[in-house]
């Protein structure tokens, strides 16, 4: 037999098609620099200046202090610096023998020597303070970010754009670690700039104006480079997000095996080389912008440089200041010149880092407005009725709703099964009895009060979710059973959700039975099996004894035995609680007191299992089709 498919290893493979275009779908679809005047581009830096020091302020207060200490130690050095060396040179350029001049500059001398020890001292210092800062700076704006991302109204996630927010955000949390760095060396340059400035117009009051415009043009270039970076950063904010999730999946370990057995490696490898590029041709797309504007601030900033020389020259030669003044002013335009430089480049730095920090508290700010704000009831007492009426729920973005007109009342100590066909909107149903999402029209009430209505923690601390797709915590075992439970030191209720799910055996064979850390990838690690995992997740859901107990296919990786296991003891303890189970195993559904059917977000059957089963509905057909092997 002669196969027609194309052998990779021939290199006969067609190559895939790109990736199609991602376009950028975030709140500033529509880039908002074309918004940035160069007015509000000064009037930015002093706000992020200001977000920066309350910030500092708060994590470190002695640092800071230590930190403006030095650097008006270092400003007031400068002055002295420049004032010295001008009354050291009177003597050094006068009249007399060597020596006598000499001394004549020592005492001067002697206060340049102590100044430049000041300085550098203070420098010194003053980089220590920084260092004692920023690490915890940015730990707390990257976990102010984790919170908040934690705490939004999960409906957030199912919005467009979204997640490239958060990854814009993220790019704000990275540059803190620049931060303090770049603000605290601008406000030093300013400091030298302006003492070494006021020094110079002492001297000759026409050398000041030169020697801003000198570095004029570097300014306004190193902002409109800023500005071409911060653009093509929007560019590619989804394509970098897209490509970082595909890096995770692509050699994250757990999908090892499907990336190799499936023979995925070459598409993915490709796929993300292609993101790459993408990003790469934005980037060099803008390079000849970067330079001209490099050619034309560097062209001016030489001119105007030429011609503080020049000045400074003319001055000298024709007498108008004499030669010890000359020296000093020579002396003062170096250094004003490394300051402003300095001045600019941090500046821009700092204008740069702004834009960043600027989408993190945009996106922290919205994600504050996101956090769940229901009301101020709170859920006490056993649960005994959960009702919902009319319910229809859309997700965003989406024409049909997912859940539509759904009333239902649950009782404790009753038992409900959810079946139907995929995308029928049982997952969503359990979302809306949790109150995760809540409902566009109709109302879900728990003991007759309405969820829009309750803070939801006191709802969800009586709710047990075992999900369809759970986490796979990188924690020790007792922290994945326990975990969203007040922690106790009893490990007895432990063993005791492990031993509802069948798991004990498995437990005792870890090498550290419950401190084992379930992480392949992290040393000292262990991994279990997709059952045991999903065991766990199931002993997780009933160590929180909740009066809402919602089984999304919870069995679907067990064995028989474990799958009898679990349905055994969910019908042991189903008197105390309210228990939902989701399943396509029909056969499950016989210990509900009531099933209902789902078809496209609506109840369009619903009873006991001997009456669906009899029914000639849909269940019926499903059951059978289950059957028909
Ligand atoms: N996060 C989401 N964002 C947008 N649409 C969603 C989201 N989750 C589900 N949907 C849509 O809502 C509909 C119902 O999905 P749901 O997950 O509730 O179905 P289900 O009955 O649980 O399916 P399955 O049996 O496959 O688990 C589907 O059309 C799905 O595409």
């Amino acid at each position: 037999m002669t196969s027609t498919a194309p052998d990779p290893a021939q290199g006969a493979t067609p190559p895939p098609p790109p990736p199609a275009e991602i376009t950028y779908t975030g709140q500033y679809s529509v880039n908002p620099l074309a918004e940035v005047s160069f007015r509000r581009v000064c009037a930015r830096i002093p706000a992020v200046l200001g977000r920066i020091g309350r910030l500092s302020w708060r994590i470190d207060r002695r640092a800071v202090q230590l930190l403006l200490g030095c650097q008006l130690l270092t400003g007031v050095s400068a002055a002295v610096l420049l004032t010295a060396t001008a009354r050291a040179m009177e003597p050094v350029l006068g009249a007399g023998s060597a020596g006598d001049r000499l001394r004549g500059a020592l005492p001067a001398l002697l206060v340049v020597a102590v100044a430049s020890g000041v300085a550098r001292t203070a420098g010194a210092v003053a980089s220590y303070a920084e260092r004692r800062i920023t690490p915890r700076l940015t730990t707390e704006t990257d976990s102010a970010l984790v919170e908040a991302v934690c705490r939004v109204e999960a409906v957030a996630y199912a919005e467009d754009g979204f997640s490239d927010r958060r990854e814009a955000a993220e790019m704000g949390v990275m540059r803190t670690h620049v931060m303090v760095t770049d603000a605290q060396r601008l406000v030093s340059a300013v400091i030298r700039m302006v003492t070494a400035g006021g020094v110079l117009s002492v001297l000759n009051p026409l050398m000041l104006p030169l020697l801003l415009l000198a570095v004029l043009p570097a300014g306004v270039g190193a902002v409109l480079s800023a500005r071409v970076d911060y653009e093509i950063h929007y560019g590619n904010i989804a394509d970098r997000n897209v490509r970082g999730m595909m890096r995770w999946w692509a050699t994250e370990s757990k999908y090892s095996d499907e990336v190799r057995a499936n023979s995925m490696t070459g598409y993915l490898v490709f796929w993300y080389r292609a993101l790459s590029d993408r990003c790469d041709r934005r980037t060099l797309a803008a390079a000849p912008r970067t330079l001209r504007i490099a050619l034309l601030s560097a062209l001016a900033g030489g001119l105007f440089l030429m011609a503080t020389w020049g000045v400074l020259a003319w001055l000298a030669v024709s007498g108008r200041v004499d030669l010890a003044l000359a020296a000093t002013a020579v002396i003062a335009v170096q250094t004003l010149l490394a300051a402003l430089s300095q001045v600019v480049v941090n500046g821009a730095a700092v204008f740069h880092t702004s834009l960043y920090l600027g989408d993190m508290q945009t996106f922290l700010d919205d994600a504050a407005a996101r956090a769940p704000r229901r009301g101020p009831r709170r859920l006490s007492g056993p649960v005994e009725e959960i009702r919902l009426e009319e319910v229809v729920y859309r997700y965003p973005g989406k024409d049909k709703p997912a859940v539509e007109g759904v009333s239902l009342t649950l009782r404790r100590g009753q038992v409900l099964a959810i079946v139907g066909a995929n995308g029928s909107g049982k997952s969503t149903l359990t979302r809306l009895l949790t109150g995760i999402y809540l409902p566009d029209k109709g109302t879900v009430a728990w003991n007759g009060t309405d969820l829009a209505g309750v803070e939801p923690a006191t709802v969800w601390a009586n709710t047990g979710l075992v999900p369809q797709i759970f986490a796979q915590w990188p924690l020790r075992l007792r922290e994945n059973v326990t975990l969203g439970q007040p922690r106790t030191v009893d490990d007895a209720p432990v063993w005791e959700a492990i031993d509802a799910v069948g798991l004990r055996g498995a437990v005792d064979e870890l090498p550290s039975g419950l401190d084992t850390l379930l992480a392949r990838d992290v040393f000292g690690g262990t991994e279990l099996s997709g059952g045991q995992w999903q065991r766990i997740a199931c002993s997780r859901a009933l160590y929180r004894r909740p009066a809402l107990l919602i089984l999304d296919e919870p069995t679907s990786q067990m064995d028989p035995r474990g799958e009898h296991q679990i349905f055994e003891r969910i019908k042991a303890i189903a008197a105390d609680r309210i228990t939902i189970v989701v399943t396509h195993q029909l056969e499950n559904t016989r210990i509900a007191d009531h099933i209902i059917v789902m078809e496209e977000g609506r109840i369009t059957e619903q009873g006991r299992y001997d009456d669906l089963a009899h029914g000639g509905g849909t269940f019926a057909e499903l059951l059978e089709l289950s059957q028909d092997r």
